[in-house]
């Protein structure tokens, strides 16, 4: 199969309150990144740099406008990815292959997602139906879907919460999101032999009972600026505790983000920015 470099690949760069993505453009036939351009990509020193690396693909149900992949910078495929499913509608409303004003279907590797245009750049997408199974998260040695859970790290015990929005999430209740130990917890649990795919690990501050303040250590690519997956796996799971109230303003260093989840059972949507950065194109020659 060509190597997608050898035309020089053209990308646009985008980011979602601050969580900074490259968009390829599939839709022609062009094959996916492999993991050493994906690691190229996402190197902010060799390559382009970014969180995530994102395809624009031809739709796979019916009534869609285009299908997304996500690869993290370290080249892991993700199922999810909020910030960017907002990203990848921007992308379509500038090309023409979407409505700027009306909803409109997008395919995640993990189902069909309806967007809303918001207008400014703001979108609002269902993410779906948060997942508290533990096998789904998934999250090993727990039967039964538990408000908390905890794990011994070294002897030092940490209480979570445990989520899936199509992709893994762990979240910690912390006093102070500024001071939370993001850079020693968050690698630690992800390593634990309970995440066998890792997880995205949020640290939640609730600021008021409409307000949470969240900084996420992502799989595969690092602490992020944003996560719009962690930031709806926050929400659901500090929702269900009763500790915020069922519409939310999440705060996270790189702006904010709103989520709806009125019910247990009906599905979560969450509204953002988006912004285009640049649009580029690799030299050929280009190496990590
Ligand atoms: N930044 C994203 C999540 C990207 C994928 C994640 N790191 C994973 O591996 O699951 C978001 O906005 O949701």
């Amino acid at each position: 199969m060509a190597d997608i470099r050898a035309n020089g690949l053209r990308f646009s760069k985008m980011h979602g309150a601050g969580n900074d993505f490259v968009v390829i453009d599939l839709r022609d036939g062009t094959p996916a990144p492999d993991a050493g351009l994906c690691r190229l990509l996402g190197d902010r020193h060799r390559g382009v740099g970014c969180d995530q690396i994102l395809t624009v693909e031809p739709p796979r149900a019916a009534g869609s406008v285009a299908s997304y992949r996500i690869w993290n910078s370290d080249a892991s495929p993700s199922q999810q990815c909020g910030n960017g499913a907002r990203c990848i509608a921007a992308w379509l409303v500038r090309d023409g292959a979407a409505p700027a004003d009306g909803p409109f279907n997008l395919d995640s590797p993990v189902g069909t997602h309806a967007v809303t245009g918001l207008g400014e750049g703001r979108f609002e997408v269902v993410m779906g139906v948060p997942d508290f199974v533990p096998a789904h998260v998934p999250l090993l040695g727990f039967e039964q879907a538990q408000d908390t859970y905890l794990l011994d790290l070294d002897g030092t015990p940490v209480f979570f919460g445990a989520v899936s929005m199509g992709n893994p999430h762990a979240v910690l209740e912390v006093s102070d999101a500024a001071t939370a130990d993001v850079s020693m917890i968050g690698p630690a649990l992800q390593a634990q032999p309970a995440f066998p795919e890792s997880a995205n690990i949020g640290f939640a501050q609730v600021e008021a009972f409409d307000r949470i303040r969240l900084r996420v250590h992502e799989r595969g690519a690092g602490e992020t600026l944003a996560c719009g997956s962690g930031a709806c796996a926050a929400a659901a799971v500090l929702m269900r505790r009763g500790r915020v109230g069922r519409d939310v303003a999440v705060a996270l260093p790189g702006g904010e983000l709103h989520i709806r989840w009125p019910a247990d059972d009906v599905p979560l949507a969450m509204a953002g920015p988006t912004a285009f950065v640049f649009e580029g194109q690799l030299t050929e020659s280009a190496t990590p």
